[in-house]
């Protein structure tokens, strides 16, 4: 059950009838593919600019409701497990909304439970109408769908984000973004260039495993969630063969934009079952750096800074593999961006620019056709 929703009310009604293009506080909320639970932030934003950063929150899944939601990995609508997963993640997103006052509009992703573009399509679960009838509050959501409709990866999505990040940083020179989540993305971003939509703006993709590997590692050997800092990682070896043969696979060797299902490298563990605790976790670790800079071979122009976000910057030994492998490395929070939040606050921007019929992807972030605005309103009953 959901607890009382302390939303205030009051505000509401006057901020669906604002004009499209003021600027509304909008509450944007993630749970990534790592499923340690759920980001909710605040974005003060017109769907162009972003113009200031509110209140934020995470909401840690129980463990029965992680294995409730994990149950649901691989399963597209209808399959039985997705509506206990999608129960789960629906009072998990309630409940943390909740906490929040003064939101006009929620941004909501869910939970990716599978994803196959150029088969079967994402799903994402969790229903956003019964977030809008819980908080009495539109609800954007289904961001990916329209994406893969019209051809595109639908993913990554943050990238129009990232552009709008590096202008609001006052970049004057190409930059990019990476995130280090379950999954690892890059966005190369020009912010001479004022709209995401300009050829040229952007490129954008994933580059491969982050974190799922290292932290599948731990689980299986040491029951543990992830590598703290990198300290395993940091005590052992990376295997040069098994690097090499990662590197080989055939991902690397696509161009961009391509996107990535969590489990789309599930083959890695039995890759360093021969190896000693450290150097497996020297080795995925290793292995997501150096998928990092096979990514940054595709760059348009070269950059001087390369921000990252996500739990993996958190991690000293991948840290230090990204910084032995491409110049520029710095962690996000040095330039006074949350990057814990980045993604949360994304879907928080991309609702503004669904709300205002502005796309939120493009031919050089999805490989769509052309550029499409993902996502569908639903309103509280
Ligand atoms: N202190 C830490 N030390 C090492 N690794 C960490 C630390 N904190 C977080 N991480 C790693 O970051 C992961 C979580 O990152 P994040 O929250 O960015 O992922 P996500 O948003 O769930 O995934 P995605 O971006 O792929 O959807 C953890 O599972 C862990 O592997
Ligand atoms: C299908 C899906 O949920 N993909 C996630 C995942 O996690 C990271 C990477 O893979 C990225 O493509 C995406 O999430 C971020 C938020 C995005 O769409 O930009």
């Amino acid at each position: 059950m959901a607890p009382p929703c302390i939303i205030d009310r009051s505000r509401i009604a006057g901020a669906q009838v604002k004009e499209k293009d003021e600027p509304l506080w909008v509450l944007g909320m993630m749970s990534g593919t790592s499923l340690d639970g759920v980001d909710a932030a605040m974005v003060l934003t017109d769907g162009i600019r972003v113009l200031d950063f509110g209140p934020h929150a995470f909401r840690p899944y129980a463990e029965a409701e992680r294995a409730t939601i994990a149950a649901g990995f691989g399963a597209w609508p209808g399959d039985p497990p997705v509506r206990a997963a999608a129960e789960v993640v629906e009072a998990a997103h309630v409940e943390v909304a909740s906490r929040f006052a003064d939101v006009a509009l929620v941004g909501f992703h869910g939970q990716t439970l599978a994803h196959d573009p150029g088969g079967r399509g994402t799903h994402q679960a969790g229903d956003g109408q019964v977030l809008a009838s819980a908080l009495g509050l539109p609800v954007v959501w289904d961001f990916r769908s329209a994406d893969v409709a019209l051809g595109g990866q639908g993913a990554p999505l943050v990238p129009f984000f990232h552009h709008a990040l590096g202008r609001r940083l006052g970049a004057t020179e190409p930059l990019a973004f990476l995130n280090l989540g379950g999954v690892g993305n890059l966005t190369w971003v020009d912010p001479r260039l004022t709209s995401p939509e300009a050829p040229g703006a952007l490129l954008a993709f994933d580059t491969g495993p982050a974190n799922a590997p290292v932290n599948d590692l731990m689980q299986e050997r040491r029951g543990q969630a992830l590598d703290e800092g990198g300290a395993l990682a940091l005590s052992g070896r990376p295997d040069a063969e098994v690097i090499a043969r990662f590197l080989a696979s055939p991902y690397f060797f696509k161009v961009p934009p391509k996107s990535l299902d969590r489990n789309a490298f599930h083959d890695l563990l039995p890759w360093v079952a021969h190896l000693s605790d450290a150097d497996a976790a020297a080795t995925l670790t290793q292995a997501a750096a150096e998928a990092v800079a096979r990514g940054a071979e595709h760059f348009p122009a070269p950059i001087s800074r390369l921000l990252v976000a996500g739990g993996g910057r958190l991690n000293a030994a991948l840290m230090a593999a990204l910084r032995a492998k491409l110049p520029g490395v710095e962690d996000i929070d040095a330039t006074g961006l949350n990057g814990d939040m980045l993604e949360a606050q994304a879907f928080a921007y991309l609702a503004a620019r669904v709300r205002r019929g502005l796309p939120t992807s493009g031919p050089m972030t999805t490989g769509v056709r052309a550029s499409v605005g993902g996502g569908q309103i639903s309103w509280p009953d």
